[in-house]
C-alpha cells in the first residue's frame, strides 16, 4: 500500500514545526517519517521535533521546490527502502518553497505515485502577519494559492472580525480550499487529518496547475554558481539566509534584548530568526525565535556531558547583509574570539525557467 503523505507548507514563522509537534503528539502509535527542508545550512527544526521515534530526514542548503528537487526523489527512493519502519510520510517545506514543485513528483511520476500517496497539502497562514507577507513576497501567494487545506493559525493574536475578513479574504485567493483556524493551544487536527484531497475533485481543471510548466519536472539546478560561490538561486525571490555557529558561551540576555532593538528598528525585512543557544550560566541550551517582531524564549532540553555546547542562530530576510548581524551577534559573545559565519545563502532574483 502507498504510504499517506502529508505536505506542509507556510511562510516562515507561521508555525508549521508547532503544529507538526502537536500532530504527533495525537497520534502516539503512528510511525511518522519527516523530511524536514531549510534552506539555510543550519538545519534547526529537526532539533524541534519533540517525539525522539521520528524518522526524521534533514534536507538543508537549499530549497526542495527548486534546488533540492532531485534531492527529495532520492530520499523517497531510500525511505521506501525501509517502508516497514513508518507508517505516514510528512514533508516540512521551507517558509519560501513553492508547494507546487514539492507535490509535483507525487502527482505526476507513477513510480513515486506507487509508493507514495499525497493526501493533503496544508498551507499554515499566520492570522497576524500574512497581509504583510502577501505584500511583500510572492511565496506566499503561491504557497495559498496552491493548498488543499488552509489552517489561519495564531488566532490568539487576532479579533474574531478581523479573522472572519481573512477568512474571506483567503477563500476569494483560493476558492477551492478548505479554509480552517485555530492556533497552538487548540489545533483542529482531527479535521486536517480527516481531510483528503480525493475528496475535492483533485483533477478539475486547474486545480493542480503549478506556476511553471511541468515538463521542467523534476527541475533540477545547480546548487551553487560556476564561479564557485555559495550563492544558490532561487527562482523569485531576493530571501537570504544567514546562518552563524558559536562555540564561545552567549549571553541569552545580551541577544534578546539586542535583537529586540534591531527587530524594532529595522525589522521589516527580517522575517525569521531561530536560535539554539549554549549560555554557560545555564544547565539547558535555549531555543529564540522571531516571526515579525514577536520573539519568544523558550528552555530547552539540558546539554549532555558528551555532547558539543555550542550556539546555532538563522537568520532569514530579504537582502540582508551579514556584517550587520555579525556585529550584533559579536556583541553577545561572553569572549569575542570565535564566531564565524557558516554560511551565508542568498537567493537572488533570476528569470523564470
Ligand atoms: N501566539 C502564537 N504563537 C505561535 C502559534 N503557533 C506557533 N507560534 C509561535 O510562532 C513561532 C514560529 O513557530 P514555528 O512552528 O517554528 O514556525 P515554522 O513555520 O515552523 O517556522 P519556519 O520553519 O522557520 O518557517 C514560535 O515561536 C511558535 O511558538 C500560535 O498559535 N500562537
Amino acid at each position: 500500500m502507498p504510504k499517506d503523505v502529508t505536505i506542509l507548507t507556510g511562510f516562515l514563522g507561521a508555525g508549521k514545526t508547532t503544529l507538526l509537534n502537536a500532530l504527533m503528539n495525537t497520534r502516539p502509535h503512528t510511525r511518522f517519517a519527516l523530511i524536514e527542508n531549510e534552506f539555510g545550512k543550519e538545519g534547526i527544526d529537526g532539533d524541534m521535533v519533540i517525539r525522539p521515534d521520528v524518522d526524521i530526514v534533514e534536507l538543508s542548503n537549499g530549497c526542495l521546490c527548486c534546488s533540492l528537487n532531485d534531492d527529495l526523489l532520492t530520499v523517497l527512493e531510500e525511505l521506501n527502502d525501509r517502508s516497514d519502519r513508518f507508517d505516514e510520510l510528512i514533508i516540512e517545506t521551507t517558509g519560501i518553497a513553492d508547494p507546487a514543485n514539492v507535490a509535483l513528483p507525487f502527482l505526476m511520476l507513477p513510480a513515486v505515485q506507487r509508493d507514495f500517496s499525497l493526501k493533503r497539502v496544508v498551507c499554515l497562514v499566520d492570522a497576524e502577519l500574512v497581509e504583510d507577507q502577501l505584500r511583500d513576497t510572492e511565496e506566499a501567494i503561491a504557497q495559498i494559492s496552491f493548498s488543499d487545506l488552509i489552517v489561519i493559525n495564531k488566532t490568539d493574536r487576532v479579533s474574531t472580525v478581523y479573522l472572519a475578513k481573512l477568512v474571506e479574504m483567503l477563500q476569494g485567493m483560493n476558492p477551492m480550499a478548505q479554509i480552517l483556524t485555530g492556533h497552538k493551544e487548540d489545533y483542529p487536527i482531527e479535521a486536517i487529518m480527516a481531510f483528503t484531497r480525493t475528496a475535492i475533485a483533485p483533477d478539475k481543471p486547474g486545480r493542480f496547475t503549478p506556476s511553471r510548466p511541468v515538463a521542467k519536472v523534476p527541475v533540477v539546478k545547480p546548487r551553487s554558481s560556476a564561479s564557485g560561490s555559495n550563492h544558490h538561486h532561487h527562482k523569485h525571490s531576493d530571501i537570504v539566509s544567514l546562518s552563524f555557529r558559536f562555540t564561545e558561551s552567549m549571553d541569552l540576555t545580551s541577544l534578546y534584548h539586542r535583537l529586540m532593538t534591531l527587530l524594532l528598528f529595522q525589522g521589516q525585512d527580517i522575517y525569521r530568526v531561530k536560535g539554539i543557544i549554549y549560555d554557560q550560566t545555564r544547565k539547558e541550551r535555549w531555543i529564540i525565535q522571531s516571526v515579525g517582531k514577536n520573539i519568544t524564549l523558550l528552555e530547552g532540553t539540558p546539554w549532555q556531558e558528551d555532547e558539543e555546547q555550542l550556539s546555532r542562530v538563522v537568520i532569514i530576510g530579504k537582502l540582508l547583509k551579514p556584517e550587520d548581524f555579525e556585529k550584533m551577534l559579536r556583541q553577545c559573545l561572553s569572549k569575542e574570539s570565535s564566531w564565524q559565519i557558516t554560511n551565508s545563502t542568498t537567493l537572488l532574483k533570476t528569470p523564470t525557467l
